[in-house]
């Protein structure tokens, strides 16, 4: 994980200052109340924690924004717990829910985390996909609770086992740290990065933290409410605030194989380590709650068989809608984008396979080479969109002269066109010429730099009997100078490359 100096500086200068001001107000208050102000500044932190987590929501485009508001929620449900006691001073009532209402919170809130560590949150991920990774890692919250009451009051005493608590909280904060670590390890994009680096800041920093607090200042010490030591518990959190602080946009990650391989396992792995995770919660939660464990249990088999069909459904679809839009883009490169005709590559294409056929059955093959004349002039005069225009409407009239299905019309490049006649003779060749020569004059396009103000065009024909392969080139160049003759001839003709002018007008 890399930083900028800036966000050294943020890192250093934000918690401390913070730890200062709290160290300051435990010092400083009044007999008796530094447990309650010390409170204040340990509800703060996550408070603020949870600000700077939905302001990086609003600020990403990326679309696991739902991330960023997953984390904010993490960070609104530690708030909870760590306020939950004054709630329960107030409440006189024995249920459990009230008793464990703060490590229930503090289980909680663990599950945001858990989620956005176990679902890909890719840009196609399905929201059915992330949906069941969110309710699996709602049975592990829930499981990991049972558990943590099961096995701290496990002497029959109703009396929470402080020691007990501190084990499985280190368990609950190695596993997020483990999952976090994992996905900071095998980030593609740089979204994805900015998420689980300010996540393994906080992770790293809470596991320590918590430990300390939980077995040291806790446990070893007997610390009471108030004591110096308590300005550690804001400190992770405190340390998001100021990773998320400065955006620098971290220098992107070079694709090399290893990582787009660990990538890939990552995130097929990510949901199997939760539903293992709820496997093994639930199977160590059936010595004190067989009916619980075993719902566990049937959860995370329900949960993985369940994800994979969705998966398997994703994968299909999406096989699919590759497939056709595969179709639709071959499709594209045979096609001429401004008049919709084939384009020069369909042409080149077409003119190999009827050459073939012409040689295999020992046919003639046509080529007629169509150039609009005076077209420089109607650009100069009319502007290219009206050349433009004069192009769609004159390949729209020729490829309504062709009636055969084995007839192509193609744009040849620029103002050039060539249609490909395969098993006609010479004389059909012509004919063709010459009713494209008059549908054109026919449809009265206009050309203001022509002298004749009409839009007109020339076209020279090649028609023969390939013998090889390379003879389609020769047909292509029979039918340039034929239309060259055309040109030369005053244009708005039809030119044979056998016979020289045949039409004029
Ligand atoms: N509007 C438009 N113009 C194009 C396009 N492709 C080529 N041109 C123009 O077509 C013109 C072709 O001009 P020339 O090759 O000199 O031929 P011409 O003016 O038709 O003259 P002749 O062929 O001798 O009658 C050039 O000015 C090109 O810029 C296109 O896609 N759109």
């Amino acid at each position: 994980m890399s930083a900028s100096p800036s966000r050294f500086a943020a890192l250093a200068l934000v918690p401390l200052s913070y730890a200062a001001l709290h160290a300051a107000a435990i010092l400083l208050a009044a007999p008796g109340s530094a447990g309650a102000l010390s409170l204040g500044f340990n509800i703060c932190a996550p408070a603020l924690a949870m600000l700077a987590a939905w302001r990086q929501c609003l600020r990403t485009s990326w679309r696991p924004a739902d991330g960023w508001s997953l984390v904010g929620l993490a960070f609104l449900l530690w708030c909870l717990g760590m306020a939950a006691p004054l709630a329960q001073e107030r409440i006189a009532s024995a249920s459990a829910f009230v008793r464990y209402a703060d490590i229930l919170l503090f289980v909680l809130y663990a599950v945001p985390l858990t989620w956005i560590a176990a679902s890909p949150f890719r840009h196609r991920n399905s929201r059915a996909v992330q949906l069941v990774d969110g309710a699996l890692a709602l049975a592990l919250g829930v499981l990991f609770f049972k558990l943590t009451v099961a096995l701290a009051t496990h002497d029959g005493s109703a009396q929470i086992s402080a020691a007990y608590l501190a084990w499985l909280f280190d368990v609950e904060n190695l596993y997020l740290l483990a999952c976090i670590r994992l996905r900071h390890w095998a980030a593609a994009t740089r979204a994805e990065r900015e998420l689980f680096a300010s996540l393994l800041v906080f992770a790293s920093i809470y596991f320590v933290v918590a430990a300390f607090n939980n077995h040291v200042a806790t446990l070893a010490l007997n610390a009471e409410p108030g004591s110096l030591l308590e300005i550690l518990v804001p400190l992770p959190f405190l340390a998001f605030v100021a990773y998320t602080l400065p955006t620098p946009l971290g220098k992107k990650r070079t694709e090399h194989r290893a990582l787009v391989l660990r990538t890939r396992y990552v995130r097929s792995a990510s949901p199997l380590i939760m539903c293992v995770a709820v496997l093994g919660t639930g199977l160590a939660l059936a010595h004190s709650d067989y009916a619980f464990g075993v719902c566990g249990v049937l959860v995370a088999v329900a949960g993985y068989a369940l994800r994979n069909v969705l998966r398997e459904v994703r994968h299909v679809e999406l096989r699919a809608m590759l497939r056709s839009k595969q179709s639709e883009l071959e499709a594209l490169t045979l096609v001429d984008g401004l008049t919709g005709v084939a384009n020069r590559r369909a042409l080149d294409l077409a003119l190999e396979r009827d050459c073939r056929t012409a040689i295999r059955n020992g046919q003639t093959l046509g080529v007629l080479l169509i150039d609009i004349d005076f077209f420089k002039l109607l650009n100069d005069t009319s502007g290219h969109q009206a050349g433009d225009e004069s192009l769609r409407r004159v390949a729209q009239t020729l490829s309504e002269c062709l009636k055969r299905s084995e007839d192509l019309l193609a744009r040849y490049g620029g103002e050039e066109f060539v249609v490909l006649l395969p098993g006609i003779d010479r004389l059909g060749c012509a004919t063709m010429a010459e009713n494209l020569r008059a549908a054109i004059e026919q449809a009265e396009l206009g050309n203001a730099g022509a002298p004749s103000k009409r839009l007109s065009i020339s076209v020279g024909v090649a028609c023969d009997r390939p013998s090889v392969l390379t003879d389609r080139l020769v047909l292509l160049r029979d039918a340039d100078e034929a239309l060259y003759q055309a040109k030369r001839g005053g244009r708005n003709r039809v030119a044979l490359a056998w016979e020289g002018v045949i039409k004029e007008c």
